[in-house]
């Protein structure tokens, strides 16, 4: 499936990163990073394992900062905010990573309604009720309400993962491998998914991911991390249109060449 829609805003950048670079000890992760996320826009961001995807994201969310450089995230100086404006800027990005399991003691709708009493505490029961079920009707599992998270499968699972993200209503979403580790059917199924959010909720987001048939099926714009900085950055077309050793064999692998 490829992408339909969309609405861009390329004078708007809700993200915006400029000359960052982060290093552990000797190890420069990376070396004066330039990258902008547009409001509404899906960008999706590849490279191989270790060149920094995670670093860039706990800059960007704050739990790390930069060496050099500067994080704007939407109008507001990261490395600038104290404790207290840091946790309400999260609050306003949604965070979908591999390894943010649903809790196995809770029904689906305690799951969803967990975040939302815990940051909105004035919320009536109606209207956490009208909540829960309105995220769950946007990810198609309505019918789960009542289930416990063991009799459903990974993929929905990682679908009321998305829907626990986005019960809070979050300008920006970061999805981490979102299609790792899940059938091609259902990969379909989550791509689907990453867009109809980006249209219903007018999210924007940032995609991690090795799976291309995601990056393509998702992505308004593409940019390659390779040594420390975003050298490529393009459509999906674009961005594969090279000889660079560097770059061609996540096609060919992907596409079995
Ligand atoms: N807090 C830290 N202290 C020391 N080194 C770190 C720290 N965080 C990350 N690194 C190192 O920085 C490099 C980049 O790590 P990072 O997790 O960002 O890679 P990645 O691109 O997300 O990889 P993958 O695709 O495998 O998830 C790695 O070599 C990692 O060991």
């Amino acid at each position: 499936m490829l992408k339909t829609g969309g609405h861009i805003d390329y004078s708007t950048p809700v993200i915006s990163v400029r000359g960052v670079s982060k290093s552990f000890g000797d190890l420069h992760v990376l070396r004066g990073v330039d990258m902008d996320l547009f409001k509404g826009e899906n960008l999706v961001v590849l490279g191989r394992s270790g060149t920094g995807k995670s670093v860039l994201i706990k800059l960007i969310s704050g739990l790390l900062e930069p060496d050099i450089g500067s994080i704007e995230v939407l109008g507001e100086q990261v490395d600038e905010l104290d404790d207290k404006a840091l946790r309400q800027l999260r609050l306003k990005i949604g965070f979908s990573f591999q390894n943010s399991a649903l809790y196995d003691s809770m029904t689906v709708r305690e799951n969803l309604e967990f975040p939302l009493v815990r940051n909105k505490r004035n919320l009536s029961r109606a209207a956490i009720n009208r909540e829960v079920e309105d995220v769950l009707d946007a990810v198609g599992l309505l019918h789960t309400i009542n289930q416990m998270p063991s009799e459903l499968s990974g993929g929905q699972r990682k679908r009321i993962g998305i829907a626990r993200t986005l019960i809070l209503r979050p300008e920006i979403m970061l999805y981490d491998e979102p299609t790792a580790g899940l059938d091609p059917i259902t990969c379909i199924e989550i791509n689907g998914l990453i867009n109809e959010v980006q249209e219903k909720y007018k999210t924007s987001s940032i995609i991690i991911t090795h799976d291309l048939a995601c990056a393509k099926s998702v992505g308004d714009r593409i940019v390659m991390l390779l040594e420390g900085r975003f050298e490529r950055e393009g459509s999906f077309d674009e961005i594969f249109d090279t000889d660079d050793g560097r770059v061609k064999p996540f096609y060919d692998y992907n596409f079995i060449k």
